[in-house]
């Protein structure tokens, strides 16, 4: 029995990094937005539908992020008619996933998950928080998007307390440590509850 365990959290607040955590616990892992990666890259799945509906889009047999950006600034609705293509995409590499793994505990990070609607299918959810000015300091500092993309996305988003109030679990991500011990503890609590059923 694979137990499956849910992590999302709002932009920034730390889920690849609460996420590498699980694995060195011993946990597997698959990762929405790495899947989209995948589907954006040379014979990714997503890069045919992509260029049908935008050919500028499509550089060298990859989806290009930065052109995709520019077709979401130019056209609010462009983002949804890209999620009509690529989620239904993610959700098979998922399901491709969850068929081949042999792990006791599967972490599945995925930065939409309630706003995406697959929270049923989990057996526990773990939302990552931090506060908000740390948020977005944090992805300020990466220098990969303006403050405006930041908002734009950030509104999108399920709010953070939201998030928090559908949790099974909280992981604070002030701190490296702190957050381990959280994850730690959690993963111990799992354990001892699948070995008990
Ligand atoms: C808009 C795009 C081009 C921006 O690419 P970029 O490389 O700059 O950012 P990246 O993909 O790393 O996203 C950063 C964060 O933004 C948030 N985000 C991304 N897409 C969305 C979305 N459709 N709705 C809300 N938040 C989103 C997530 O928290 C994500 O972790 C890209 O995110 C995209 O193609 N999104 C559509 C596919 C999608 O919905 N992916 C989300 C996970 S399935
Ligand atoms: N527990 C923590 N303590 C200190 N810094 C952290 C912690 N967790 C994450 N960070 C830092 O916060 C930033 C964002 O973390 P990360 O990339 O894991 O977030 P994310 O939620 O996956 O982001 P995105 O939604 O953009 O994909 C990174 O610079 C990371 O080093």
């Amino acid at each position: 029995m694979t137990f499956i365990l849910g992590l999302t959290g709002s932009i920034g607040m730390g889920k690849s990094t609460t996420a590498q955590m699980f694995v060195d616990e011993g946990c597997a892992l698959w990762d929405a937005d790495a899947a989209v990666h995948r589907l954006y890259g040379p014979g990714g799945a997503a890069v045919a539908p992509l260029g049908l509906i935008w050919p500028e889009v499509v550089e060298d047999g990859n989806v290009s992020r930065e052109a995709l950006k520019k077709v979401i600034a130019a056209d609010p609705e462009a983002l949804k008619r890209i999620e009509g293509i690529v989620h239904p995409l993610v959700a098979e590499d998922r399901r491709a996933f969850l068929a081949e793994t042999q792990a006791d505990i599967v972490v599945l990070d995925i930065p939409l998950l309630f706003e995406g609607g697959s929270e049923r299918s989990m057996d526990a959810l773990v939302v990552v928080s931090v506060a908000p000015e740390v948020q977005k300091a944090r992805v300020l500092a990466r220098g990969t998007m303006t403050e405006a993309q930041f908002e734009m996305i950030r509104a999108k988003q399920m709010p953070d307390a939201e998030k928090r109030a559908r949790a099974d679990y909280v992981v604070t991500t002030d701190t490296m440590d702190h957050a381990r011990a959280q994850v730690r503890q959690i993963v111990s609590e799992i354990r001892s509850k699948v070995k008990d059923a």
